[in-house]
């Protein structure tokens, strides 16, 4: 395994951020670790990066012990956090520079060495900037390129993609898919279809406890969570539901509810629409929601 996560459980004061976080990542896969606000994410990935202490339990990085050897596990690692910190004030390659030295780089190979993270990170045409000058998108690119700069086999990369507009997401999607070649990854997101476009395996995790871990093609043939999506004009009373071969309802928005199905769709369909004329409700979208991973991290992660 290139990453071990084993019963790692953390507290801030009485509150306990992880209890028994355990998963593994085999070297060349790209694992999505996904969770909503507050989950445990990135308590998790400061662990296993060596910035924070577990109060039990460990994370072996091929086979090394974080919280005995973290020094040694830091050259092994890259790592982008969630608030990527960088120095305003410096140039691009002075800042690589800083971060190679560092990792006691050799003074020969570093200047290839940033030449080459900054190809590889599109960086090349904001060379001339300096960083605080950047657009958002392209200091993640920075601090991207600062993960790669000592060529780690193992890269953590805290919710990537936060604050991107739509452009920038996808390029930075398609910059971390050519990263990974070779590499092993962690992603921590809340977005779906991050981890649907990039991840072989996902890791729920929710309230501090791991809820789900598979492949991904696994995860979305197996949860049992075909369902139906139902928005009204009107608000809806779950007591309606009762009669209905309905197993759980989620409340995704005011008058909008995820109802997962315990009979095919068609039926349930039937009776809803039977319902609303009843009712007199007014719809405003009624769809089919398969077997995706959307619909299974509501499941696991959102109480009735
Ligand atoms: N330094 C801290 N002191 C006290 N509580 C903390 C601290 N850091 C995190 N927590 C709490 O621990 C829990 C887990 O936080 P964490 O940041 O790991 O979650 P997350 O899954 O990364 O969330 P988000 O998606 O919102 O970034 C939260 O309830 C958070 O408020």
């Amino acid at each position: 395994m290139s990453i071990e996560v084993n019963q790692l459980s953390k507290s801030y004061g009485a509150q306990k951020a992880l209890d028994e976080v355990t998963f593994q990542a085999k070297p060349g896969q790209i694992l999505g670790f996904l969770g909503p606000n507050g989950a445990g994410k990135s308590t998790t990935m400061k662990i296993a990066t060596g910035y924070l202490a577990a109060d039990s339990g460990d994370v072996l990085i091929k086979g090394v012990s974080v919280g005995k050897h973290p020094k040694v596990v830091s050259r092994m690692l890259g790592y982008l956090p969630e608030h990527n910190p960088l120095y305003p004030d410096m140039y691009i390659s002075e800042f690589l520079h800083f971060v190679g030295s560092l990792y006691a780089i050799d003074k020969k190979k570093i200047e290839v060495r940033i030449r080459h993270v900054m190809e590889r990170c599109g960086l090349m045409p904001e060379k001339s900037k300096r960083i605080g000058q950047l657009s958002k998108g392209y200091r993640q690119r920075v601090g991207l390129a600062k993960a790669l700069i000592h060529d780690p086999e193992i890269i953590i990369l805290d919710e990537p993609t936060t604050g991107l507009d739509p452009n920038q997401l996808v390029e930075i999607r398609g910059l971390i898919r050519e990263i990974s070649e070779q590499k092993t990854l962690i992603i921590s997101t809340h977005i779906m279809q991050e981890v649907e476009a990039i991840c072989e395996k996902v890791v729920i995790i929710h309230r501090g406890k791991v809820v789900a871990q598979d492949l991904l093609q696994n995860l979305t043939v197996s949860g049992q969570s075909d369902g139906l999506i139902l928005e009204t004009e009107e608000p809806l009373e779950l007591g309606w539901f009762e009669r209905f071969p309905v197993r759980t309802i989620r409340e995704l928005a005011p008058n909008r509810f995820l109802l997962l199905s315990s009979e095919p769709i068609p039926v349930l369909r039937k009776q809803v629409m039977t319902l609303l004329a009843e009712k007199n409700l007014s719809l405003v979208e009624m769809k089919h929601q398969s077997k995706n991973l959307e619909a299974i991290f509501h499941q696991l992660t959102q109480s009735r």
